[in-house]
């Protein structure tokens, strides 16, 4: 295999969190908790997931914007490639460990582009003047050759040389994107991070953008880590993708075989609310309940698990799985005390007196609340039910809490499930892969191809 371009290892980033007085860390948010990936030279790799699920700081953690907790970042561009690892494990090539000359050199080899292309301009200088000054930090003198470069670089983004005089506020949001990047191209990077780069644009100036960037690519021979909480823009211009939750990927794949076979419940249900065109399609959309949890106090085991409309049933139980997912909704909510019985009786209460209202009315409102009408299909998860909300109605939520997390309980929220291969090249991180679980190729119904 050759050499990737980019390597990062076990990256973590964790902001502390601070309280009090005197300030003291009383915990952190692990934004970022152990992720690695290659970029090979030339490619384009995808990183997807929801709003707060890392992907920014993966991005900035491993060019150094900001100090990465933990972890190592490989970077093999310009004379750096094939050197290989010092006698004391470390390797010459760490990002983490460069020191401020070779930052300086690593961030004219690595760009990074924002949704926000404003913010890469300032609003008292010609775009031209912003993008030439690169070049003069890095020790061009000629000025003249600076403009030509510039200009001729301006014309590859599609405006026109005469642009260069111009200020950032005289272009639309698209051309603004152009712009950031030619400046972005302007040091002959090897590598560009595009962080939701068309995400703030118009639906027919972002294909423009994109099959621009895509071009680009091509033409500089560039590797690109490609931002995005859009599945269908990852689609159009990713090699390969690789899918976040909560901190940590969960599936990384050649873009097509994830379209088309998504391994992690997570994939397939980004991929089920895609839009699609057509709309005889008969696409079920995979409700993602609940938010995404907090990353300062994850959940136990698989951390997509109070999500998961595939979360494992335990071994004696066999029941309609949307029922079982609703079932461990009721059982954190109750833990959580987040399951309102007076807001239920009042619910109720609108034509009767609070008072007249029998116990058996209030569990049957909860039922309907949380899905759950009576009777389950188990009988023995039924009856388990009954107790819980009997204790519940009563007043007794810790007995409540007692009864459901003794009898629903899933190993997904015990077992942090490591990666399984797939085809080659790609891998997921499900329980539901491991050991001689039936092989449950998942989702490949669910997915427009
Ligand atoms: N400086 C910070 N201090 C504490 N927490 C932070 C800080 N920056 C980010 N976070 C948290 O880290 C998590 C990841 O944020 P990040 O911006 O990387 O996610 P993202 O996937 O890029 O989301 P978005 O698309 O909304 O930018 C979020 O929960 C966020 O609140």
């Amino acid at each position: 295999m050759t050499e990737p371009l980019l390597s990062v290892r076990d990256l973590k980033k964790h902001y502390p969190i601070k309280k009090g007085l005197l300030n003291r860390q009383v915990g952190a948010a692990r934004a970022v908790d152990g992720v690695s990936f290659d970029i090979a030279p030339g490619e384009t790799l995808g990183l997807v997931g929801e709003s707060g699920c890392g992907k920014s700081t993966v991005a900035t953690s491993a060019i150094r914007l900001e100090e990465p907790t933990a972890g190592e970042v490989l970077f093999n561009g310009g004379d750096r490639r094939g050197a290989t690892r010092n006698d004391d494990g470390t390797h010459p090539n760490d990002v983490t460990r460069f020191d401020k000359g070779e930052l300086k050199a690593f961030r004219r080899d690595a760009q990074m582009i924002f949704q926000d292309p404003s913010s890469s301009f300032d609003p008292r200088m010609t775009v031209g003047a912003t993008i030439a000054e690169l070049l003069s930090i890095h020790g061009m003198t000629d000025r003249g050759r600076r403009r030509r470069i510039v200009e001729d670089l301006i014309e590859r983004v599609d405006l026109s040389a005469s642009d260069y005089d111009r200020y950032p506020h005289e272009f639309s949001g698209g051309q603004k994107q152009r712009l950031a990047l030619a400046r972005a191209l302007v040091l002959d990077p090897d590598l560009i991070i595009a962080d939701e780069p068309v995400s703030a644009l118009d639906v027919s100036v972002k294909a423009e953008v994109l099959s621009l960037i895509d071009d680009l690519q091509a033409e500089f021979g560039l590797s690109l880590l490609f931002i995005s909480h859009d599945m269908s823009v990852i689609r159009e211009i990713c090699d390969r993708v690789a899918v976040m939750y909560l901190g940590e990927i969960v599936e990384l794949g050649p873009t097509e075989e994830v379209f088309h076979g998504p391994e992690h419940p997570y994939t397939e249900a980004l991929l089920s609310s895609i839009p699609t065109p057509d709309p005889r399609a008969t696409l079920d959309e995979i409700e993602l309940t609940g938010t995404v949890p907090s990353p300062t106090d994850p959940p136990s085991g698989c951390r997509f698990h109070t999500r998961c409309h595939r979360v494992i049933q335990p071994e004696d139980m066999e029941m309609d799985q949307a029922e079982w997912r609703r079932l461990l909704t009721l059982r954190k909510r109750i833990e959580s005390r987040e399951v309102d019985v007076e807001q239920a009786t009042e619910n109720l209460a609108l034509d009767d007196e609070p008072d007249d209202l029998s116990d058996e009315a209030i569990k049957s409102q909860l039922r309907s609340e949380f899905e759950l009408e009576a009777p389950l299909d188990s009988a023995t998860a039924e009856a388990t039910l009954e107790t819980a909300l009997d204790r519940l109605v009563s007043g007794d939520a810790d007995g409540a809490e007692e009864v459901l997390s003794s009898s629903f309980t899933t190993p997904c929220e015990t077992t942090h499930p490591e990666f399984v291969d797939h085809d080659a090249d790609h891998k997921s991180a499900c329980l539901l892969h491991v050991d001689d679980r039936p092989d449950s190729r998942i989702g490949v119904e669910n997915v427009p191809q």
